[in-house]
């Protein structure tokens, strides 16, 4: 057993599809899994990471040793179940200690049903899909008084596709149109309230990240949430203020559907705000290109510049795609810029009231540096309701 490692000892193990073979120990379900491995550099926040739905069909680890520390809530999540395909993580840690926690890391990977693994050399992982990118991996557990099989391991792991091309947006989503109900929540160190709603919001589901919904209802908006797959017409059935384009999984590109309704009503003039996959979406909707990186941005806090007012803002970043800068037609100005790596982080329409951002605004490691932007589709809102 590695040193660093403080946990039950399963038997398990990573494989990648390049060949290489971790051996660690399993602390969620029995069984295997098979996805994207990706990192993320955030030192906290892994039940929002787990339960994030754009990490779906991806296998996640931290590079911060030590996850676990603080336990599980009923609180945290983004979402109603955990969307990662697994985790990899160096060191769970045997007790986990927080006021809120109401189970441990371990405990609810097993009752989530997601196959996991700790005793990684995480740093090494990394190194590894920094310099030859993200790519296809398997977890494998051991079967009872077993060791795991590492050709068996290797052959998941080589079956998974890639992303590319993936359509995940529609899996993910809700299949029924919805009211966003919850109208109060806790916030850090106090309490988020729904205020009076004065614009109702269609928000597309392609994934939606759950904070983003109480962002909203918090400055008045009332939100209607649609299935990934509605059409410009549905929402427009609904008579919204304004259209909000959410976060999610997979390949923008053959989101056929979402790329479609967006733009009619982007065309439509209504004020359109996109979050990440949904920043990717009315990329597509205006006539710019997406690409695929090489390892993505997945972390808490990487430096964006808003080209505008050239403050730097630190933001929580979840993607593996991003929008080809040099395809952006005209009438799309450039408002923000990864200082990491130069690649587009957020582009407005110049004749259309419609915005978007590549990071994540509703996550908070600035901790509120980005909120600014819901601000803004809330002043989109406003002009539109003057005119
Ligand atoms: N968080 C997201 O919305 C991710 C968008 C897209 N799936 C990507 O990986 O780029």
């Amino acid at each position: 057993m590695p040193p660093f490692f403080s946990g039950p000892s399963v038997p398990a193990i990573l494989a990648l599809a390049d060949g290489t073979i971790f051996k660690g120990y399993s602390i969620g379900a029995v069984g295997h899994t098979t996805g994207e491995v990706v990192f993320n550099t955030a030192m906290t926040g892994y039940q929002e990471i787990l339960t994030d739905p754009s990490y779906s069909r991806q296998i996640v680890t931290l590079t911060y040793p030590h996850i676990g520390n603080y336990g599980v809530n009923t609180t945290d999540v983004e979402a109603s179940k955990v969307h990662a395909a697994g985790l990899i993580i160096r060191d769970l840690p045997l007790l986990a200690s927080n006021f809120r926690s109401t189970q441990s890391l371990g405990d609810y990977l097993k009752a989530e049903n997601v196959v996991a693994i700790a005793g990684i050399d995480t740093r090494k992982l990394t190194r590894i899909l920094r310099e030859k990118g993200a790519q296809a991996g398997a977890i494998l557990t051991a079967a009872q008084g077993a060791e795991p099989s590492t050709a068996q391991a290797l052959e998941l792991a080589r079956s998974f596709p890639g992303l590319a091309g993936m359509d995940l947006a529609k899996v993910v989503s809700v299949k029924a149109p919805y009211e966003f109900t919850e109208t109060e929540w806790k916030l850090g160190e106090g309490f988020g309230k729904q205020t009076n709603p004065q614009y109702h919001v269609v928000a597309f589901d392609y994934g939606v990240k759950r904070n983003i919904l109480r962002m909203l209802a918090e400055r008045g908006c009332k939100v209607t949430v649609l299935p990934a797959q509605s059409t410009a017409a549905d929402a427009l059935a609904l008579n919204p203020d304004g259209i909000f384009l959410a976060n999610g999984p997979g390949d923008p590109e053959p989101c056929d559907y979402a790329i479609a309704a967006s733009r009619e009503l982007i065309e439509k003039g209504i004020p359109t705000f996109g979050i990440c996959l949904g920043h990717q979406i009315m990329a597509l909707a205006s006539g710019a290109k997406t690409m695929k990186m090489k390892f993505g941005h997945h972390g808490a806090n990487h430096p964006v510049q808003d080209l505008d007012s050239k403050k730097v803002l630190i933001t929580s970043q979840n993607h593996g795609f991003a929008v080809d800068p040099t395809t952006l037609p005209a009438n799309c100005r450039v408002t923000h810029v990864s200082l990491f790596d130069g690649s587009l982080q957020g582009f407005e329409r110049t004749d259309k009231p419609a915005f978007c951002f590549q990071g994540h605004p509703e996550a908070s490691p600035g901790p509120t540096d980005v909120a600014y932007l819901f601000d803004r589709f809330i002043g989109l809102m406003q002009a539109a309701e003057k005119k």
